[in-house]
Protein backbone atom coordinates (compact mmCIF):
# COMPACT_ATOMS: atom_id res chain seq x y z
CA UNK A 1 0.00 0.00 0.00
CA UNK A 2 1.71 3.34 -0.47
CA UNK A 3 0.63 6.37 1.42
CA UNK A 4 0.30 8.64 -1.13
CA UNK A 5 -2.82 7.30 -2.12
CA UNK A 6 -6.33 7.85 -0.06
CA UNK A 7 -7.96 4.85 1.25
CA UNK A 8 -11.47 4.47 0.18
CA UNK A 9 -12.22 3.00 3.48
CA UNK A 10 -9.32 3.73 6.37
CA UNK A 11 -10.79 2.33 10.13
CA UNK A 12 -8.46 2.73 12.91
CA UNK A 13 -9.10 1.45 16.10
CA UNK A 14 -12.55 0.02 15.77
CA UNK A 15 -14.57 -1.70 18.85
CA UNK A 16 -17.52 -2.98 19.10
CA UNK A 17 -18.76 -4.77 22.13
CA UNK A 18 -22.28 -7.11 22.42
CA UNK A 19 -22.50 -6.96 26.23
CA UNK A 20 -19.34 -8.79 27.66
CA UNK A 21 -18.28 -10.02 23.80
CA UNK A 22 -15.58 -8.24 22.35
CA UNK A 23 -16.53 -8.97 18.17
CA UNK A 24 -14.50 -5.79 17.26
CA UNK A 25 -11.46 -5.26 19.08
CA UNK A 26 -9.36 -2.48 18.31
CA UNK A 27 -9.11 -3.28 14.27
CA UNK A 28 -7.71 -1.81 11.14
CA UNK A 29 -8.99 -1.69 8.36
CA UNK A 30 -8.32 0.17 4.35
CA UNK A 31 -9.74 -0.84 1.36
CA UNK A 32 -7.76 0.61 -1.39
CA UNK A 33 -9.16 2.32 -4.72
CA UNK A 34 -10.21 -0.35 -7.84
CA UNK A 35 -9.45 -3.46 -5.47
CA UNK A 36 -10.90 -6.15 -4.24
CA UNK A 37 -9.88 -6.73 -0.80
CA UNK A 38 -11.36 -10.43 0.79
CA UNK A 39 -11.87 -10.63 4.32
CA UNK A 40 -11.16 -13.69 5.96
CA UNK A 41 -11.46 -15.43 9.22
CA UNK A 42 -12.51 -17.98 11.40
CA UNK A 43 -16.16 -18.12 12.66
CA UNK A 44 -16.54 -16.10 15.21
CA UNK A 45 -13.70 -13.67 14.38
CA UNK A 46 -15.62 -10.31 14.03
CA UNK A 47 -16.01 -10.25 10.20
CA UNK A 48 -19.60 -9.60 10.02
CA UNK A 49 -19.19 -7.31 12.73
CA UNK A 50 -16.83 -4.95 10.77
CA UNK A 51 -18.20 -4.65 7.66
CA UNK A 52 -22.10 -4.02 9.54
CA UNK A 53 -20.26 -1.25 11.19
CA UNK A 54 -18.47 0.16 7.97
CA UNK A 55 -22.21 -0.22 6.23
CA UNK A 56 -23.99 1.64 8.92
CA UNK A 57 -26.37 -1.49 10.42
CA UNK A 58 -24.12 -1.62 13.35
CA UNK A 59 -22.93 0.94 15.51
CA UNK A 60 -19.33 1.27 16.88
CA UNK A 61 -18.55 1.97 20.39
CA UNK A 62 -14.90 3.09 19.63
CA UNK A 63 -12.56 3.92 16.60
CA UNK A 64 -12.63 6.08 13.65
CA UNK A 65 -13.73 5.52 10.37
CA UNK A 66 -12.69 7.97 7.46
CA UNK A 67 -14.48 7.37 3.72
CA UNK A 68 -12.24 9.11 1.03
CA UNK A 69 -10.33 10.52 3.72
CA UNK A 70 -13.38 12.25 5.95
CA UNK A 71 -14.10 10.75 8.90
CA UNK A 72 -17.55 9.30 8.82
CA UNK A 73 -20.51 7.69 10.58
CA UNK A 74 -23.48 6.27 9.24
CA UNK A 75 -26.64 5.74 11.92
CA UNK A 76 -28.10 3.60 9.30
CA UNK A 77 -27.45 1.48 6.43
CA UNK A 78 -30.13 4.16 4.50
CA UNK A 79 -27.09 6.62 5.65
CA UNK A 80 -24.76 3.93 3.73
CA UNK A 81 -26.28 3.59 0.64
CA UNK A 82 -27.26 7.25 0.23
CA UNK A 83 -23.86 7.81 0.16
CA UNK A 84 -22.57 5.84 -2.59
CA UNK A 85 -22.16 2.18 -0.95
CA UNK A 86 -24.17 -1.08 -1.36
CA UNK A 87 -24.12 -4.15 0.06
CA UNK A 88 -25.45 -7.55 -0.71
CA UNK A 89 -25.60 -9.90 1.90
CA UNK A 90 -26.18 -13.46 1.98
CA UNK A 91 -29.73 -13.33 2.27
CA UNK A 92 -29.53 -11.78 -0.92
CA UNK A 93 -32.38 -8.73 0.64
CA UNK A 94 -34.57 -9.85 -2.94
CA UNK A 95 -38.39 -9.94 -2.89
CA UNK A 96 -38.62 -13.53 -4.70
CA UNK A 97 -42.59 -13.09 -5.69
CA UNK A 98 -41.14 -9.49 -7.74
CA UNK A 99 -39.76 -8.69 -11.24
CA UNK A 100 -35.98 -8.32 -12.01
CA UNK A 101 -36.85 -4.75 -12.72
CA UNK A 102 -39.21 -4.36 -9.55
CA UNK A 103 -36.16 -5.68 -7.53
CA UNK A 104 -33.32 -3.53 -9.08
CA UNK A 105 -35.37 -0.86 -7.95
CA UNK A 106 -36.62 -2.13 -4.63
CA UNK A 107 -36.41 0.84 -1.61
CA UNK A 108 -35.78 3.30 -4.37
CA UNK A 109 -38.80 3.97 -6.87
CA UNK A 110 -38.55 5.93 -9.67
CA UNK A 111 -42.15 8.10 -9.47
CA UNK A 112 -43.10 9.58 -12.55
CA UNK A 113 -42.48 13.46 -13.70
CA UNK A 114 -44.75 16.14 -13.39
CA UNK A 115 -47.22 17.00 -10.58
CA UNK A 116 -49.80 13.99 -11.39
CA UNK A 117 -47.43 11.53 -11.17
CA UNK A 118 -45.71 13.17 -8.38
CA UNK A 119 -48.89 13.74 -6.80
CA UNK A 120 -50.25 10.34 -7.17
CA UNK A 121 -46.73 8.47 -6.88
CA UNK A 122 -47.27 6.76 -9.84
CA UNK A 123 -44.17 4.39 -10.50
CA UNK A 124 -42.19 5.10 -13.54
CA UNK A 125 -42.38 1.42 -14.89
CA UNK A 126 -40.98 1.66 -18.16
CA UNK A 127 -37.83 3.71 -16.99
CA UNK A 128 -37.15 1.08 -14.37
CA UNK A 129 -37.31 -1.62 -16.87
CA UNK A 130 -35.16 0.42 -19.36
CA UNK A 131 -32.92 0.72 -16.52
CA UNK A 132 -32.40 -2.39 -14.76
CA UNK A 133 -32.46 -4.14 -19.04
CA UNK A 134 -29.08 -1.38 -19.74
CA UNK A 135 -27.35 -2.71 -16.07
CA UNK A 136 -27.62 -6.69 -16.66
CA UNK A 137 -26.80 -6.29 -20.59
CA UNK A 138 -23.93 -4.15 -19.69
CA UNK A 139 -22.42 -6.77 -17.12
CA UNK A 140 -23.80 -9.36 -19.70
CA UNK A 141 -26.52 -10.79 -17.44
CA UNK A 142 -29.64 -10.95 -20.14
CA UNK A 143 -29.47 -14.65 -20.02
CA UNK A 144 -32.36 -14.06 -18.59
CA UNK A 145 -36.07 -14.03 -20.53
CA UNK A 146 -36.95 -10.80 -19.06
CA UNK A 147 -36.64 -8.31 -17.21
CA UNK A 148 -40.77 -8.66 -16.16
CA UNK A 149 -39.97 -12.12 -14.92
CA UNK A 150 -40.31 -12.74 -11.17
CA UNK A 151 -37.03 -13.50 -8.90
CA UNK A 152 -38.55 -16.89 -7.62
CA UNK A 153 -38.02 -18.03 -11.33
CA UNK A 154 -34.53 -17.56 -11.41
CA UNK A 155 -31.79 -20.02 -10.51
CA UNK A 156 -29.85 -19.36 -7.63
CA UNK A 157 -26.59 -17.94 -9.22
CA UNK A 158 -29.01 -15.38 -11.67
CA UNK A 159 -31.01 -14.41 -8.56
CA UNK A 160 -27.19 -13.79 -7.13
CA UNK A 161 -26.37 -11.76 -10.47
CA UNK A 162 -29.34 -9.43 -10.05
CA UNK A 163 -28.23 -9.24 -6.37
CA UNK A 164 -24.34 -8.09 -7.83
CA UNK A 165 -26.03 -5.88 -10.40
CA UNK A 166 -28.34 -3.77 -8.39
CA UNK A 167 -25.10 -3.21 -6.21
CA UNK A 168 -22.94 -2.53 -9.14
CA UNK A 169 -25.47 -0.16 -10.75
CA UNK A 170 -26.05 2.20 -7.33
CA UNK A 171 -22.88 2.22 -5.90
CA UNK A 172 -20.78 5.00 -6.37
CA UNK A 173 -18.32 4.45 -3.76
CA UNK A 174 -17.76 0.80 -2.95
CA UNK A 175 -19.75 -2.20 -2.67
CA UNK A 176 -19.73 -4.60 0.05
CA UNK A 177 -20.49 -8.60 -0.84
CA UNK A 178 -21.19 -11.21 2.13
CA UNK A 179 -20.71 -14.89 0.62
CA UNK A 180 -21.89 -13.87 -2.37
CA UNK A 181 -20.66 -17.97 -4.23
CA UNK A 182 -22.11 -19.56 -0.72
CA UNK A 183 -25.07 -20.85 -1.52
CA UNK A 184 -24.35 -21.24 -5.55
CA UNK A 185 -23.20 -24.89 -7.69
CA UNK A 186 -19.70 -24.29 -9.54
CA UNK A 187 -20.80 -22.99 -12.69
CA UNK A 188 -22.98 -20.23 -10.78
CA UNK A 189 -20.41 -19.41 -8.81
CA UNK A 190 -17.55 -19.17 -11.46
CA UNK A 191 -20.25 -16.69 -13.35
CA UNK A 192 -20.56 -14.51 -10.00
CA UNK A 193 -16.96 -14.46 -9.89
CA UNK A 194 -16.65 -13.41 -13.27
CA UNK A 195 -19.19 -10.35 -12.49
CA UNK A 196 -17.49 -9.42 -9.16
CA UNK A 197 -14.00 -8.71 -11.21
CA UNK A 198 -15.88 -7.07 -14.12
CA UNK A 199 -17.58 -4.49 -11.45
CA UNK A 200 -13.63 -3.83 -10.12
CA UNK A 201 -12.50 -3.60 -13.64
CA UNK A 202 -15.46 -0.95 -13.88
CA UNK A 203 -13.29 0.97 -11.30
CA UNK A 204 -15.60 0.30 -8.03
CA UNK A 205 -14.10 -1.19 -5.07
CA UNK A 206 -14.86 -4.39 -3.58
CA UNK A 207 -14.66 -6.24 0.30
CA UNK A 208 -15.50 -9.66 -0.24
CA UNK A 209 -16.11 -11.62 3.03
CA UNK A 210 -15.68 -15.35 2.38
CA UNK A 211 -15.44 -18.66 3.64
CA UNK A 212 -14.03 -20.10 0.17
CA UNK A 213 -10.20 -20.02 -0.09
CA UNK A 214 -10.15 -20.59 -4.16
CA UNK A 215 -12.60 -18.67 -4.77
CA UNK A 216 -10.81 -15.83 -2.81
CA UNK A 217 -7.55 -16.58 -3.94
CA UNK A 218 -8.73 -16.15 -7.64
CA UNK A 219 -10.36 -12.58 -7.10
CA UNK A 220 -9.01 -11.12 -4.23
CA UNK A 221 -5.83 -8.36 -4.96
CA UNK A 222 -5.14 -8.24 -1.31
CA UNK A 223 -6.89 -10.51 1.66
CA UNK A 224 -7.38 -9.05 4.87
CA UNK A 225 -7.08 -12.08 7.77
CA UNK A 226 -9.22 -11.22 10.63
CA UNK A 227 -8.66 -12.78 13.75
CA UNK A 228 -9.95 -12.82 17.25
CA UNK A 229 -11.50 -9.26 16.29
CA UNK A 230 -8.31 -7.70 14.98
CA UNK A 231 -6.45 -7.56 11.25
CA UNK A 232 -3.94 -10.06 11.84
CA UNK A 233 -2.22 -9.10 8.67
CA UNK A 234 -2.87 -8.26 5.57
CA UNK A 235 -1.52 -10.70 2.43
CA UNK A 236 -1.53 -10.81 -1.57
CA UNK A 237 -2.60 -13.93 -2.74
CA UNK A 238 0.42 -14.13 -5.38
CA UNK A 239 2.79 -14.29 -1.58
CA UNK A 240 1.30 -16.91 0.26
CA UNK A 241 -0.62 -19.99 -0.31
CA UNK A 242 -3.89 -20.61 0.78
CA UNK A 243 -2.71 -23.07 3.75
CA UNK A 244 -0.74 -20.28 4.85
CA UNK A 245 -4.12 -17.98 4.55
CA UNK A 246 -5.62 -20.68 6.44
CA UNK A 247 -2.88 -21.15 9.50
CA UNK A 248 -2.74 -17.96 10.11
CA UNK A 249 -6.39 -17.38 10.36
CA UNK A 250 -6.34 -20.30 12.54
CA UNK A 251 -3.23 -19.11 14.58
CA UNK A 252 -1.19 -22.17 13.83
CA UNK A 253 0.95 -19.44 12.09
CA UNK A 254 2.27 -16.16 13.20
CA UNK A 255 1.24 -13.29 10.62
CA UNK A 256 4.42 -12.61 8.75
CA UNK A 257 6.02 -9.43 10.29
CA UNK A 258 6.08 -7.30 6.54
CA UNK A 259 2.69 -8.38 6.32
CA UNK A 260 1.13 -7.51 9.63
CA UNK A 261 -0.89 -4.77 9.95
N1 LIG B 1 -26.01 -9.13 17.69
C1 LIG B 1 -25.11 -9.77 18.43
N2 LIG B 1 -25.31 -9.92 19.76
C2 LIG B 1 -24.40 -10.55 20.54
N3 LIG B 1 -23.23 -11.06 20.08
C3 LIG B 1 -23.00 -10.96 18.77
C4 LIG B 1 -23.91 -10.31 17.88
N4 LIG B 1 -23.38 -10.33 16.63
C5 LIG B 1 -22.20 -10.98 16.74
N5 LIG B 1 -21.96 -11.34 18.02
C6 LIG B 1 -20.76 -12.03 18.51
O1 LIG B 1 -19.64 -11.30 18.06
C7 LIG B 1 -18.59 -12.18 17.68
C8 LIG B 1 -18.22 -11.90 16.23
O2 LIG B 1 -19.31 -12.27 15.40
P1 LIG B 1 -19.35 -11.98 13.84
O3 LIG B 1 -20.67 -12.46 13.33
O4 LIG B 1 -18.97 -10.59 13.58
O5 LIG B 1 -18.18 -12.94 13.31
P2 LIG B 1 -17.90 -13.54 11.86
O6 LIG B 1 -16.42 -13.53 11.71
O7 LIG B 1 -18.68 -12.83 10.85
O8 LIG B 1 -18.40 -15.04 12.02
P3 LIG B 1 -18.99 -16.06 10.92
O9 LIG B 1 -17.89 -16.35 9.96
O10 LIG B 1 -19.31 -17.26 11.78
O11 LIG B 1 -20.20 -15.44 10.32
C9 LIG B 1 -19.11 -13.60 17.93
O12 LIG B 1 -18.64 -14.01 19.18
C10 LIG B 1 -20.61 -13.42 17.92
O13 LIG B 1 -21.22 -14.38 18.73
Amino acid sequence: MTDDVTPVVRGRGLVKRYGRVTAIDHADFDLMPGEILAVIGDNGAGKSSLIKAIAGAVQLDEGVIEIDGVPTRFRSPIEARNAGIETVYQNLALSPALSIADNMFLGREVYKSGFMGKYLRMLDKKHMRDFARAKLTELGLMTVQSINQAVETLSGGQRQGVAVARAAAFAKRFVIMDEPTAALGVKESRRVLELIKDVRDRGLPIVLISHNMPHVFEVADRIHIHRLGKRACVIRPGDFTMSDAVAIMTGAMQPPEAAAA
